[in-house]
């Protein structure tokens, strides 16, 4: 199988994130996709980041009407912070038979020079790479490269970090998270102080 590994802090998930994971599921020759939840990404800090087990619950009530998109805790038992290509070898040693491709933001593109053998994953992987709107310039380095695809993906501009700050202006940010996470996240109280 040819499985699309959507990597993120889902900190918490938003629709944003799932249109992109429904449009690849949709309208790419991915077969299934995986959103992995990521304890520690090495360029973010932790704060106000909620427990692993917090954000991989509302991963999962999100996907509920999705089947060919999971939720995967695979980083949760490696060394962190989480370093991709230590997943990816993981990953492959684990599964030999499936074939694993990376799902990036344009804004992961323009730092990915700075990934741990950012080299090895490009020769190993194919990277699906999706519009979004952010600062900064891609390397020319990653211009037609063979590896790394485009994909016409609606553009969707939200952030955790604006619902988070939404949160605790005690703004209305409902429209912008599945229900069922937007229930769980109200019934914890996250994000409120
Ligand atoms: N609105 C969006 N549209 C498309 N891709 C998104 C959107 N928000 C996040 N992503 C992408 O989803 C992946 C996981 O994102 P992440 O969990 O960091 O969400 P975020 O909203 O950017 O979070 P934060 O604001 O906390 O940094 C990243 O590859 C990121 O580029
Ligand atoms: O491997 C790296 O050097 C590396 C550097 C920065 C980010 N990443 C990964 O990229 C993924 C996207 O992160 P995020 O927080 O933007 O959702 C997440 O899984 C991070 O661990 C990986």
């Amino acid at each position: 199988m040819k499985i699309g590994l959507y990597f993120g802090t889902f900190n918490p998930i938003h629709v944003g994130h799932l249109a992109i994971a429904n449009h690849m599921a949709e309208y790419s020759d991915l077969d299934k996709i995986w959103m992995v939840i990521t304890p520690h990404n090495p360029f973010k800090k932790k704060s106000s980041l909620l427990d692993n087990h917090h954000r991989y619950q509302m991963v999962q009530r999100a996907l509920e009407e999705y089947p060919k998109i999971e939720a995967s805790t695979i980083e949760f038992s490696l060394p962190q912070p989480n370093y991709t290509v230590y997943t990816l070898v993981h990953l492959q040693e684990k599964y030999p038979d499936h074939e694993f491709c990376l799902i990036m933001g344009e804004d992961n593109l323009k730092s990915l020079h700075k990934w741990k053998n950012y080299e090895a994953i490009l020769e190993n992987h194919e990277v699906y790479v999706y519009p979004r709107i952010s600062e900064g310039v891609i390397e020319t380095r990653f211009d037609n490269h063979p590896k790394i695809h485009r994909v016409a993906a609606p553009i969707m501009e939200i952030s955790s970090t604006a619902i988070r700050n939404g949160i605790k202006e005690k703004k209305s940010i409902r429209p912008l998270l599945p229900y069922e996470v937007f229930q769980y996240l109200d019934e914890m109280n996250f994000y409120k102080s």
